[in-house]
């Protein structure tokens, strides 16, 4: 008998895109009027960067967004997620337009749409203006009303052209990075300040979505990074560990935004005498109703105990597992576990995988103009199964954006490491599509039935 198999299709207009950020790709971070980020001032402190490498140039997108666009055409991609850089559209983070700056990004939108691409912009995608900083930044309670207030410009200016919108990329990483380990801009060490930022980016979330709800009439949403923890062993020690890692990082962001509440890990386990108690109008602030949630998915964590601070908790390498050039293991697994245990706590929000893709050692361009990434292509086509099983088990998956795009500045990393679908000359700013995009066009073209 002929075994007929159903192509592995995607949902009717699942949407197939492809992510970058501002800092990461534009360049010129001072052009046109536009105020200094923090990310500005911190890639030029010496030593936070590899080599020092800055966002000065980058992949000069700020005056190649057209030909870009283009590119992104002729992938196929029918959606695009950027990111906006706020001290582009107000240079002191609040008060003063920069009509040039809000120009750059009403054209952009507008050549995405005359291609059929659908835009879906990320108002914060960590580079804060320096002048807000310099103002307490992410501590100073007052940024949700700074960030209302940016959001609102932003909302007014393209909402209809723009019909999918993201308050925060990442929060988790904006305060694991900038205000606990400093790896991160604005490069601050402090158990003290870490809860702080953490919950003043939630309320300032919940400020731009209510702010949204007078102003916009279209979909918003937050996208989160969240990364399965599997514990290394039964033992007690380890399975405590693996829960305030799951906590720390799965939990910290989602449930306040949907559920109202913190998971209570982070002041009994994790931050102790350093978690301040927050008023009940915080907490109905920050659950606004989100029409979706965007995930970010790179990697699973095997977790043990260890003297971490002050989480406790930390990564076993696997010694038969395949890792990718910024040491995180290919586990696709963790991906269809994750979205189903955000289906279950969440209640099936529709859910955007946001970001998803891998740096791996890619050859230089060969003569014929080729770039063969196997690796690459192997990621995305298991990740995007592992997407496809998560479906099959009633994930309420609406799309599905690479990171990223192009080669670019991956922050403290300098441009040390590959995660484009298109290799970026940076000596001569020349795109060429490697074969993982070659591969993503046919994935889209059949509805996945090719992956
Ligand atoms: O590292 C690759 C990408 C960044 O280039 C994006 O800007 C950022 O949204 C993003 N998030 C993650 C996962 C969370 C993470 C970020 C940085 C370092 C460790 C974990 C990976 N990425």
């Amino acid at each position: 008998m002929a075994v007929t198999t159903t192509p592995r299709r995607f949902p009717e207009g699942f949407l197939w895109g492809a992510a970058t950020a501002a800092h990461q790709i534009e360049g010129s971070p001072m052009a046109d009027g536009a105020g200094p980020s923090i990310w500005t001032r911190f890639a030029h402190t010496p030593g936070m960067t590899v080599n020092g490498d800055t966002g000065d140039v980058a992949c000069d997108h700020y005056n190649r967004w057209k030909e870009d666009v283009a590119l992104m055409a002729s992938l196929g991609l029918k959606a695009y997620r950027f990111s906006v850089s706020w001290s582009r559209i107000l240079p002191e983070g609040t008060g003063r337009v920069n009509q040039k700056g809000l120009d750059f990004y009403s054209r952009l939108v507008d050549e995405l749409l005359s291609k059929g691409i659908e835009p879906l912009l990320t108002l914060y995608h960590w580079d804060l203006p320096a002048a807000l900083d310099d103002r307490g930044g992410w501590l100073n309670r007052d940024i949700a009303d700074w960030f209302a207030e940016y959001g609102s410009v932003m909302y007014r200016a393209l909402d209809g052209r723009v019909k999918k919108w993201v308050t925060l990329n990442e929060p988790w990483v904006v305060t694991d990075g900038g205000y606990l380990h400093g790896a991160l801009a604005p490069g601050h060490r402090s158990k003290y300040e870490t809860p702080i930022a953490s919950h003043n980016l939630m309320r300032a979330h919940g400020a731009a979505v209510k702010a949204y709800r007078e102003i916009g009439k279209h979909e918003i949403g937050l996208v989160v990074n969240i990364e399965p923890k599997y514990a290394a062993t039964e033992s007690a020690a380890d399975l405590a560990a693996t829960k305030r890692a799951h906590a720390y990082m799965n939990e910290q962001y989602l449930d306040p935004a949907i559920l109202g509440h913190y998971p209570p890990e982070l002041k009994n386990e994790i931050f102790g005498d350093a978690w301040p108690e927050w008023a009940d109008e915080d907490y109905a602030l920050i659950k606004q109703k989100l029409d979706f949630i965007g995930i970010n998915y790179y990697t699973r964590s095997v977790t043990q105990a260890t003297d971490s601070y002050p989480l406790k908790a930390g990564a076993v390498r696997q010694k038969l597992g395949t890792y990718t050039e910024t040491g995180w293991e290919v586990f696709p697994q963790g991906l269809t576990d994750l979205l189903v245990w955000a289906k279950d706590r969440y209640g099936n929000i529709p859910t955007y995988i946001t970001e998803n893709g891998a740096a791996f050692f890619d050859p230089a361009v060969a003569e014929e103009g080729r770039v063969r990434d196997p690796l690459r292509m192997g990621y995305l086509k298991k990740h995007l199964t592992a997407i496809r099983d998560a479906i099959d088990q009633g994930c309420d998956i609406r799309g599905y954006m690479v990171w990223s795009l192009l080669d670019n500045l991956e922050w403290s990393l300098g441009y040390s490491k590959r995660f484009g679908i298109v290799h970026v000359n940076y000596g001569t700013q020349e795109r060429t599509p490697k074969d993982s995009a070659r591969w993503y066009s046919k994935a889209i073209a059949s509805h996945g039935a090719s992956i």
